[in-house]
């Protein structure tokens, strides 16, 4: 009998790997068709108000279907109240649909038979997954007519799309692609900047580069998707973070935590404690306080930490606190500036240990940094402990 494993044309085969759903019927129509460039004010509404969520912070002009649920299409369609312009929808729309491609793919009983050439044994080589979802990202946003520039973790360089695109979009495909083969939780992050117009005269290289690396502060949109027992987009437009759960008897993202608002405070702390003898003076102390009660709060802190960054800020949005990774081993570009766009617009802190991560200038498309994101009262006591960053970043092996 043949080897799955042994066929490169299964690794072609994924790449353009549909799911064979087709009993389900999407109510936007976007789940298994590449949507086109159509105008936003195409997409159809059933009218009432949005009282079946409860939320009092929400727009007065956001809308409900008659089962009481909007879907992101519609939220952004005018519906939300929150003036997304057309091409943004459409390049969301290109996106969400990648996304709900690569959700299949984690899930799919094949993953285990995919097989590419390793690039090392680097614990940060690419795996066949994060390959898969770049390709299924970059083909999204060449489909969407949209995007001038695709700056992504796992290229070396960025990939200029289109000369008129009216977007740079930046991505990390598939965060904690090491979790996959457990089940354990990954995610999708994107940043969305407009593109500079006046560069549009320099060599493209140049441009594609000087494009994507726009400081944390200009990024017109964000979010992440996490593949977990529910498939959410996050996502933030500048005002407030909203969370949509994958319907996947529908295909839609159903709008189901409006203006998320972190907790000022929160009683976790998310980070790899078996680093805590390379941890500085400061971040230990914070550490040992807050675990045995005798920080600001007075009540022991728990810890939680999945190694999914996606999985672990999600937690912390919903229940406060703090997610960290202390040594330079996050990503500016790709993680911690579309990462921070959206705790900030929960009301919470994104920073390095020094600085606010949204005011800083990269210098370097794969510019790493320690990243501390939560709740702001949380935070505010973490960095006046001072000395929180780790210096020593021997590589850890697992
Ligand atoms: O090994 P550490 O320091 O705990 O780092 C774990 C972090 O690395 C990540 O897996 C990201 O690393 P990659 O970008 O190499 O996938 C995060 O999801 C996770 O939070």
């Amino acid at each position: 009998m043949q080897s799955a494993t042994t066929t490169t044309p299964f690794y072609q085969l994924l790449l353009t790997f549909r799911p064979k759903l087709q009993t389900f019927q999407s109510k936007t129509q976007t789940l298994f068709y590449t949507p086109t460039m159509a105008s936003v004010s195409e997409f159809r509404t059933r009218v009432k108000p949005l009282s079946a969520l409860g939320n009092s912070s929400s727009s007065s002009s956001t809308v409900a279907n008659d089962d009481g649920s909007v879907t992101l299409m519609e939220y952004m369609g005018k519906r939300g109240g929150i003036g997304v312009n057309d091409d943004l929808v459409i390049l969301i729309d290109h996106i969400q649909y990648a996304c709900k491609r690569i959700a299949a793919l984690i899930a799919s009983p094949f993953n285990y038979t995919i097989d590419m050439p390793s690039s090392g044994s680097d614990r940060d080589a690419p795996k066949p997954l994060d390959i898969i979802s770049n390709e299924i990202i970059l083909s999204s946003l060449q489909k969407s007519g949209k995007v001038a520039v695709m700056a992504s973790e796992e290229n070396d360089t960025p990939t200029w799309i289109s000369d008129d695109g009216p977007y740079v979009v930046v991505t990390d495909p598939l965060d904690g692609s090491r979790n996959i083969d457990a089940s354990i939780p990954t995610g999708t992050i994107f940043g969305i900047y407009k593109r500079l117009e006046e560069l549009d005269d320099l060599p493209t290289e140049e441009k594609a580069l000087l494009n994507s690396l726009q400081s944390g502060n200009r990024l017109i949109a964000s979010g992440y998707v996490l593949y977990s027992s529910a498939t959410i987009l996050c996502i933030t437009f500048g005002s407030g973070t909203h969370a949509f759960t994958l319907d996947r008897s529908t295909g839609d993202f159903i709008l189901t935590n409006p203006s998320i608002k972190i907790p000022p405070r929160g009683q976790i702390y998310s980070v790899n404690d078996a680093r805590y003898f390379d941890w500085p003076e400061g971040l230990r102390k914070y550490i040992d306080t807050v675990r045995q009660g005798k920080g600001k709060y007075p009540k022991k802190y728990s810890a939680r930490y999945i190694c999914s960054l996606v999985a672990d800020l999600h937690r912390t949005l919903l229940y406060g606190g703090v997610a960290m990774n202390p040594r330079d081993h996050l990503r500016l570009v790709y993680e911690a500036n579309p990462l921070s766009f959206i705790v900030e617009q929960a009301g919470g802190r994104g920073s390095d240990g020094k600085s606010r991560i949204l005011s800083l200038q990269p210098v370097k498309l794969h510019q790493r940094l320690p990243l501390f994101l939560g709740s702001s009262e949380d935070m505010e006591e973490l960095e006046s402990y001072g000395d929180i960053q780790q210096k020593v970043n021997p590589g850890y092996e697992v």
